[in-house]
């Protein structure tokens, strides 16, 4: 359904008073994502998560590459777009206008996509978000943040999307509601909404995810389904980050050395600086290989 192919994208920072430096936030990204499939994307930070689901929200265009939607091109679509695949962001307060109603900010795509049936559609998404409906009248501010983001996914399914971009829809909830929030990703699954969970929270991809992609540094490194990718990964990045999936107590944690900068930017492997197994081809070859049904991009396999 959506089909992403050799996404690049590269932002230029400043890096004295007359320079630029470019920071290559995506190289060459490619992943489809199903009907009713909930595609985790997991890395660490500064690894282009969220700079894909801007590409796939369209609110940044690929400097290569195409978007697909059911084999149409996303950036030649019109507002047709909009009702097809929606956004959940991380923090709920800033991503809902404080000065709307619940029903208002339900009501509003609706509105702008010229919809009928209003009052009974809004309805229909609260209850399946799991909303009260005495909120109806209550702004943002008088909601918990858990109940804060069920109207975000609220607002998010009311035009019944085919698609849902979550930007790391849970980070800045409690952990008791966390897992209430991820069953909504659970129901719309059921409904053959498809989810773009963007997450450095492998916790989340265990319990949601039928398929895991691994970022990092701009390149998607491995894609598997969460078995695959979790009970047995290939790729020696996603073995670190899965070694390192925060345990009980801080002191127990590894050092975090993988987000030293890199050592060696113009090997064609990313994680080659930092890899225990690198070999000496590494620096000018990266395989892409197929393993069960699996991608790995490493020269190992
Ligand atoms: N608008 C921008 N201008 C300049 N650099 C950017 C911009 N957006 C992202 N970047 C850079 O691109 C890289 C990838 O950023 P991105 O936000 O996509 O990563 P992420 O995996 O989502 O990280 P996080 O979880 O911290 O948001 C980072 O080095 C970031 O600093």
């Amino acid at each position: 359904m959506l089909n992403i192919q050799d996404v690049h994208k590269t932002f230029w920072v400043k890096s004295s008073l007359f320079k630029k430096k470019p920071v290559h936030a995506l190289k060459g990204v490619s992943l489809k994502v199903e009907r009713g499939e909930i595609f985790a994307i997991v890395g660490e930070s500064g690894s282009g998560k969220s700079t894909l689901g801007k590409i796939v929200l369209r609110l940044e265009r690929p400097d290569k590459g195409k978007v697909l939607l059911e084999d149409r091109d996303v950036f030649s679509m019109g507002k047709e777009y909009t009702k097809l695949v929606s956004a959940v962001f991380q923090d709920p307060t800033t991503s809902l206008n404080p000065r709307y109603t619940v029903y208002q900010i339900v009501e509003e795509p609706l509105l702008v996509h010229g919809q009928k049936d209003i009052p009974n559609r809004v309805k229909r998404s609260l209850e399946l978000s799991q909303v009260p409906l005495e909120y109806l009248e209550r702004r943002p501010t008088q909601l918990s943040g858990g109940q804060r983001q069920r109207v975000a996914i609220s607002r998010a399914i009311v035009l019944e999307p085919r698609l849902i971009v979550a930007d790391e829809p849970t980070a800045s909830l409690d952990a008791s509601i966390r897992r209430e929030i991820l069953n909504l990703f659970l129901k719309l699954k059921e409904r053959n909404i498809s989810t773009l969970l963007i997450t450095h929270d492998v916790r989340a991809v265990e319990y949601t995810a039928d398929r895991v992609g691994v970022l990092y540094r701009g390149v998607l490194v491995e894609v598997g389904s969460k078995s695959q990718v979790l009970k047995n990964p290939l790729h020696p990045y996603t073995q670190y980050l899965l070694e390192n999936v925060p345990v009980k107590h801080p002191r127990e944690r590894r050092p975090r050395s993988f987000l030293e900068p890199m050592l060696d930017e113009t090997s064609s492997c990313p994680f080659y600086s930092l890899c225990p197994k690198r070999l000496e081809e590494c620096r000018y070859t990266l395989r892409e290989v197929s393993i069960d049904g699996r991608l790995v991009k490493c020269n190992l396999y």
